[in-house]
């Protein structure tokens, strides 16, 4: 069933890994599209920068889940977030029967990007600025795939957690987010689903361990919108086809990170 609100879907590297997971997303994304649901995708594509650096002789160092992005590194990570990631994508799209507009965060007055923090080199920070861009490609039914490659009012190209992109674009246009990963949310220290999550649930699993890397920067992320919207946010797979025949018929998956 279409909501009125923008779902603003975000999808991680390991999918474009997965033409079976890609089909299904964009079927799913394509119903969603035809019964009037506006739908926006930002995508990741960590395991393809990974990939790209190896075969460029570079080092990847992560401090809690980030990338450290040195100038040198700036080139690949581009081609491979902006570039390839965002056409694989859009060509999955085009598959299912979607038109598709590719962009970056750095497109269209979108948001404002700062270095976040100098240890990091070429890490990016976004705020939600100005939502005309998106609004008018999103008005036309068409599906916006966002990558998350920022540029900075001094002109730098800047690599940004593409959770925390998603998050930036969520609160521009006020929508309603679902985190996409490989996993089917977040996991206890048993492996089993946990349903629902609050910040001191939350502040637990992190501080034991059990939230960690990746997961750590996703559910952070899901947390910060959750309050800033005080509605829940969802954390699930784009590899469960159950879940997202659930999320086409607008109910909930995966765990629920609530305000
Ligand atoms: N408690 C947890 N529950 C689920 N996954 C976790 C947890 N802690 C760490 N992870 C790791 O986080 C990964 C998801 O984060 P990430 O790799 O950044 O995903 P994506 O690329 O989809 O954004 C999982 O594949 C898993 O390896
Ligand atoms: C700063 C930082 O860590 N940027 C990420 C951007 C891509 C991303 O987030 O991809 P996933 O969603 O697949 O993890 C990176 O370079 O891997």
């Amino acid at each position: 069933m279409a909501t009125k609100t923008v779902l603003v879907l975000k999808v991680g590297g390991a999918l474009l890994q997965c033409e079976m997971g890609m089909a299904r997303l964009m079927t799913a994304a394509a119903e969603m599209i035809a019964a009037g649901q506006q739908v926006l995708l930002v995508h990741g594509g960590g395991c393809l920068v990974d990939e790209q650096l190896t075969a460029n002789g570079k080092e990847t160092i992560k401090l809690d889940g980030l990338r450290v992005t040195p100038e040198d590194q700036i080139p690949i990570i581009v081609g491979a977030l902006a570039g390839t990631s965002n056409k694989i994508l859009q060509a999955a799209a085009a598959k299912a029967g979607i038109v598709s507009v590719g962009m970056s965060l750095g497109d269209g007055n979108m948001v404002s990007a700062k270095i976040k923090d100098e240890r990091l080199g070429l890490v990016g920070e976004v705020e939600p600025k100005d939502a005309t861009y998106l609004n008018f490609i999103l008005s036309q039914g068409w599906m916006p795939i966002c990558s998350s490659i920022a540029i900075s009012s001094q002109g730098q190209m800047l690599n940004v957690n593409a959770d925390q992109a998603a998050t930036a674009l969520a609160k521009l246009v006020n929508g309603t987010l679902v985190l996409l990963s490989d996993v089917s949310g977040v996991l206890d220290g048993k492996g089993q689903l946990i349903n629902s999550l609050n910040k001191s649930e939350i502040e637990y699993l992190v501080a034991q361990g059990v939230i960690e890397k990746g997961m750590k920067v996703k559910v952070e992320a899901a947390l910060e919108v959750a309050q800033w919207m005080g509605k829940p946010v969802q954390v699930a797979s784009w590899r469960d086809a159950e879940q997202l025949k659930t999320l086409v018929k607008g109910g909930s998956v995966g765990t629920q990170i609530q305000p």
